[in-house]
């Protein structure tokens, strides 16, 4: 790693994006980010979570440099954004609001003409440059085809191919999955970890909790232009309490008895229920026990993994709706 990166406080770990209360009013008036402190560690693929609306694509034009904050700071790569953006955006592969592409040419020529648009790429060593990054998003076969003729996926691939020209030491993808099919979601999925296999850190925006569970490392939630939440997946999902859930014939027995041992927010489905654990020092067993004892036949007892979307449910305490 080189000496342009920070090292986060006391952590050891190296960060390649950090925002200090990073704000974006916008001349409407509208707050769209509003004290943003963001920690993101190299090598992570990190989810930037968050509705439509949230302030995440106003959060990425700031760190790309592409509009001013109002107030704050950001680093990309250890430079101040967006006064180093000359020598921070050439290490920054981004793929923001769709790819720019010209239809009537193929893919592989629309590579070329991004290849050569950069004075640091040399033409000699331009058609394997093509060739390998058409390779690496899976597009070698429709390297001939018109990209208007492109699926949606397509596209995508052909962008995030334009943004591999070169070797990035960050990824940046504003919804690089929407408006895909489920395969096409896939692809970019498998592409997103091999890259961060290689060392790339990557930082992508998504309104799909799921996704995010998929395949981040790390993740922040924002809500209303606000940072609710940052830090690993797993930590952030275990932050939420599981659910209680218990496989029974006998549902209406069990759910009495839940109630009655102080489980509360009981769900009865089919031949389930399931609630919240009334504290955290509760014992399972006794639980269990006091089920059997009162008749109930367990065919199945445990606590289930609590999901990102179970920790945002609890931040928020809403769930997580999708507007507009
Ligand atoms: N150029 C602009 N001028 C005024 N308001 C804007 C502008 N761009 C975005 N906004 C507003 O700022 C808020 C945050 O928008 P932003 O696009 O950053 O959210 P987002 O989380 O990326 O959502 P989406 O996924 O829909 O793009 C929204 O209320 C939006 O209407």
């Amino acid at each position: 790693m080189t000496a342009a990166m920070q090292i986060a406080d006391g952590t050891g770990v190296e960060t390649v994006i950090e925002t200090r209360g990073l704000t974006k009013r916008y001349r409407g008036g509208q707050l769209a980010v509003d004290g943003l402190d963001l920690t993101v560690p190299a090598g992570s693929v990190f989810g930037f979570l968050g509705p439509n609306g949230s302030g995440k694509t106003t959060t990425i034009r700031m760190l790309m440099g592409l509009i001013d904050p109002t107030a704050g700071s950001a680093t990309v790569l250890g430079r101040p954004m967006p006064r180093a953006v000359r020598t921070v955006l050439p290490q920054v592969g981004a793929l923001i609001e769709g790819p720019a592409l010209y239809g009537f040419l193929n893919g592989r020529d629309n590579l070329l003409r991004y290849d050569s648009a950069d004075p640091s790429a040399d033409p000699r060593t331009r058609g394997a440059r093509v060739a390998a990054a058409l390779d690496r998003v899976g597009l070698t076969s429709a390297a001939g085809k018109k990209a208007k003729a492109y699926s949606l996926g397509m596209k995508q691939r052909l962008g995030l191919a334009a943004a591999l020209l070169r070797p990035r030491r960050l990824l940046v993808l504003d919804e690089p999955t929407n408006g895909l099919d489920p395969q096409g979601m896939r692809e970019i999925r498998s592409l997103v970890r091999e890259l961060a296999a290689d060392g790339t850190t990557v930082f992508l925006s998504s309104h799909l909790l799921d996704e995010i569970e998929q395949v981040c490392t790390h993740a922040a939630v924002m809500a209303q232009g606000r940072l609710l939440t940052q830090g690993p997946v797993a930590d952030l999902a275990a932050g939420a309490r599981g659910r209680l859930a218990v496989v029974t014939p006998d549902t209406g027995d069990a759910a009495r008895l839940l109630k009655e041992l102080g489980v509360t927010g009981l769900s009865v489905e089919q031949d389930r229920v399931t609630g919240e654990l009334p504290g955290t020092d509760v014992e399972l067993a006794e639980l269990s026990a006091a089920l059997v004892h009162g008749g109930v036949r367990v065919r199945g007892f445990g606590i289930e993994r609590a999901s990102l979307e179970d920790a945002f449910v609890a931040l928020t305490g809403e769930g997580f709706d999708v507007a507009g």
